[in-house]
């Protein structure tokens, strides 16, 4: 990759006019096109923190011009970029890349000249408000169509509360629904305007925030949601933007943005076109997508696979890891990257600054930026993190998570293929074809390499090799025998990460199971879960915390993120087929000294503590699991915590659901710490392990509401597990459901719910409200 590599000379730009539209296929669900409503768009306006006079620092000293940036725009990487970005004028580092300009490029660029050499934190302020636009301006958003207020999904969901904060959830897509603005667009050429963004011909739907672009790996969880909100037209369109990225570039970018074409995020689109597939049972878009998903996989293969020997087995496996070639900051995180390798000491060469920056871009890469899973040093001081990121040693990480989803894609691949086949053998407009498709698209038994008849049997077999290849390396590598779970291989100390991860369920999610359970040896199982079984009784939040170490990272303790929520949940389920008969257990949660030695990779004593403030542990509340097969426990339990976390951090930041609960009292709202006035409930990117009331924290950007991948993991687990799940519990926080009765249900110092049948909202809780601000 570089120069001349991936995409040719220079970075290629889908323009509008320069792709085709793509038709939508004569069976596929409408694809909805877009009726612009209100445009979402924030024009934040510059504003110098110190006196105008103050020199921008770093001045003389610039990274070079990046390979993927080829046009001088100032979102590429060189001496304007960085002097408008040290200068600090936007608290976001993201806010400027993605302001389009006011006027031509060329116009731009003259203006910038003409501020000559010594710049100062007041010409900045000038030169961005003379000359760039409101941020996200070249999308809009578009009135939803097809929308089905009473999706299916709310019948499998028993409690009322819950029914109508799924549906409420469900109702969100429309805020999040984008499609590029075709009037705001930068044609091409020097005496265009330049913008950022990556035109698409196909409506999209954005994380929210500061995401107001497409991002691909949240595009999974996106579309999983939209599955479930039966928007089949909106998931297709998705599916349309991705293809025709990898036709223009060869491989699908980090996101929507041209400064994330250096990079791209953990490889899903194998998985939304399953996901796609199985749902609708609309295989014609196979035709488009087959070839398609072949070049994506080829194209990991070719820049992201490395050689690595096991040190177990002395068995070589080509494994994948994430590697960007980078020397620059990343312009949408500018500030923080320059102040990592400038801001601490030892001071770094040029050279040393190069690689950082490339480990900088690998980590978001990864999706996973940042994490103690990639750092040599994670807890070199925890108070300044510029210090652990300078360990960042992420490109000699052979992640379990990449090569697990790798070994699913092709196996995905495979199955598709078969799919795909078969019905080109059944007469075109049979009847029975979308029938078929979905039940073999359901049955991955039905792979079969040795079927002569299917046209694809030579992909079929190849790509059952390849997913049988990166098994057998997850199997080696990544999966830990005697400490019952799987980790990261790190090439540098030769051996697994001590890290205990949310990605050491990636493997179990993609049906890769240890040669002990597969041979359906419960006791093998049970030492994976121990683990987990450990924290769902030690924390009050969802469980699914990226990491047990407390660093300040974004992918760290004690933040739980919804993709980890889905694919651990995903993990028991295929804990649950491997082991049909599987026990109910008296207690599922067990102290720390039941977990299989060594799998958390810190001692009791190192374990972060569960706040006492938080009280009203919401585990074990769900009377369904007690009578489970513990999988099934595990994964109810999961999910009862997640909806509960979704419902708790939304409620106290001013969500109310008419007829069913009163918003909180601004008192109660105010002694949040969460809310801000005049706003209604808000869907958090993350959780807090330790607290169902709020929001994860950390990282390098405040945290962003909204949220794409959110409430994609909402409306799935509540499809999933909604109906075995009880009125929601938030600690400390009183529930206004809608009663006419005065009976309260609380104590206080106690969490508490409600029934939710009547009509008038009524304080059921007279406990009382910690303010999160006071708490330790
Ligand atoms: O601006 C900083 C980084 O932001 C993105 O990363 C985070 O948000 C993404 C969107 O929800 C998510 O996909 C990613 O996992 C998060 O860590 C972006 O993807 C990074 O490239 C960017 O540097």
């Amino acid at each position: 990759q570089g120069p001349g590599g991936a995409f040719g000379p220079g970075p290629a730009i889908i323009s509008s006019g320069q792709l085709t539209p793509v038709a939508s296929p004569t069976n596929s669900p409408t694809t909805p096109a877009g009726t612009t409503t209100t445009t979402p768009v924030s024009t934040a306006v510059p504003s110098a923190s110190v006196a105008p006079g103050t020199p921008v620092p770093g001045q003389g000293v610039y990274p070079p011009p990046q390979w993927w940036c080829a046009d001088g725009a100032p979102y590429c990487p060189g001496p304007l970029l960085q002097d408008v970005q040290l200068a600090r004028v936007f608290p976001d580092s993201k806010t400027f890349v993605d302001k389009p300009t006011l006027h031509a490029l060329n116009d731009t660029l003259a203006a910038w000249n003409a501020i000559g050499g010594n710049v100062t934190v007041g010409a900045v302020e000038t030169f961005v408000a003379d000359n760039f636009k409101g941020e996200g301006l070249e999308l809009e958003q578009v009135a939803i169509q097809g929308f089905n207020p009473t999706p299916a999904i709310l019948n499998n969901v028993s409690d009322p509360i819950y029914r109508a904060f799924v549906s409420t959830v469900h109702s969100y897509w429309e805020l999040l629904i984008r499609q590029t603005n075709e009037s705001a667009l930068c044609q091409a050429g020097a005496g265009a305007c330049a913008s950022s963004l990556i035109p698409l011909n196909h409506t999209i739907v954005v994380p929210g925030g500061r995401y107001r672009e497409l991002y691909y790996w949240d595009s999974f969880w996106i579309i999983t949601g939209l599955l479930e909100s039966e928007l089949y037209g909106y998931a297709w369109n998705l599916l349309q933007n991705f293809m025709d990225l990898i036709e223009v570039y060869g491989f699908l970018p980090n996101g929507g943005r041209k400064y994330y074409l250096n990079r791209s995020q953990p490889p899903v689109f194998t998985q939304m076109v399953d996901a796609y597939v199985k749902v609708t049972g609309n295989v014609t878009v196979l035709q488009r997508a087959l070839p398609l998903l072949e070049r994506e996989l080829k194209w990991f293969r070719t820049n992201r696979t490395i050689e690595v020997t096991s040190p177990w087995t002395n068995k070589t496996h080509r494994v994948a890891h994430y590697n960007v070639n980078n020397s620059a900051p990343r312009p949408e995180g500018y500030v923080e990257d320059w102040t990592t390798a400038f801001g601490a000491s030892p001071p770094l060469n040029e050279s040393q600054r190069s690689e950082l920056y490339a480990e900088l871009a690998t980590g978001a890469e990864s999706g996973w930026d940042y994490s103690s899973r990639w750092c040599k040093q994670p807890l070199l001081n925890v108070s300044d993190n510029n210090q652990a990121l300078r360990t960042l040693n992420i490109r000699a990480i052979v992640p379990v998570d990449l090569n697990a989803l790798l070994a699913g894609n092709h196996q995905l691949l495979a199955n598709l293929y078969t799919v795909y086949g078969a019905t080109l053998e059944s007469k075109p407009g049979n009847a029975t074809n979308q029938t078929l498709a979905k039940r073999q698209a359901n049955d991955t038994a039905s792979v079969n390499p040795t079927n002569t008849t299917n046209p694809y049997g030579a992909r079929i077999e190849h790509h059952l090799h390849m997913a049988a290849s990166y098994k057998a390396a997850v199997l080696d590598l990544h999966w830990d025998p005697t400490k019952a779970f799987f980790y990261d291989f790190n090439t540098t100390s030769d051996a697994r990460s001590p890290v205990y991860s949310m990605a050491g369920w990636w493997p179990l999610w993609q049906n890769i199971t240890p040669p002990e359970v597969t041979r359906g040896n419960e006791t093998a199982a049970l030492g994976i879960v121990s683990g987990t079984r450990y924290l769902l009784g030690q924390y009050a939040g969802v469980p699914s915390v990226a990491t047990l170490l407390y660093t300040g990272l974004n992918w760290d303790f004690p933040n739980a993120w919804p993709p980890h929520l889905y694919t651990t949940i995903k993990a028991f389920e295929t804990l649950s087929r491997v082991l049909p008969n599987a026990s109910v257990l008296a207690n599922l949660t067990i102290p720390y000294s039941g977990v299989t030695s060594g799998q958390l990779g810190v001692n009791e004593s190192e374990i972060q503590p569960q706040p006492a403030t938080v009280v009203g542990n919401s585990s074990l509340s769900v009377q369904a699991s007690r009578n489970a097969s513990w999988p099934r426990a595990l994964a109810i339990e999961y999910a009862n915590r997640y909806l509960a976390a979704a419902f708790c951090s939304w409620y106290s930041t001013g969500g109310s659901l008419p007829g069913v609960l009163a918003q909180l009292p601004l008192a109660d709202l105010n002694a949040t710490g969460t809310y801000t006035a005049g706003t209604t409930g808000k869907m958090f990117e993350k959780f807090n392990v330790t607290d169902p009331d709020a929001a994860g924290g950390g990282g390098e950007y405040t945290v962003v509401t909204g949220f794409g991948w959110t409430n994609g993991v909402v409306l799935w687990a509540a499809a999933a597990y909604g109906r075995y799940i009880g009125p929601p519990s938030c600690p400390l926080i009183p529930i206004l459901g809608a009663t006419n009765s005065t009976n309260s249900t609380g104590t206080p110092g106690n969490s508490t719910s409600t029934n939710s049948t009547a009509t008038f909202p009524q304080h059921k809780f007279y406990g009382f409200r910690v303010p999160r601000a006071l708490r330790s």
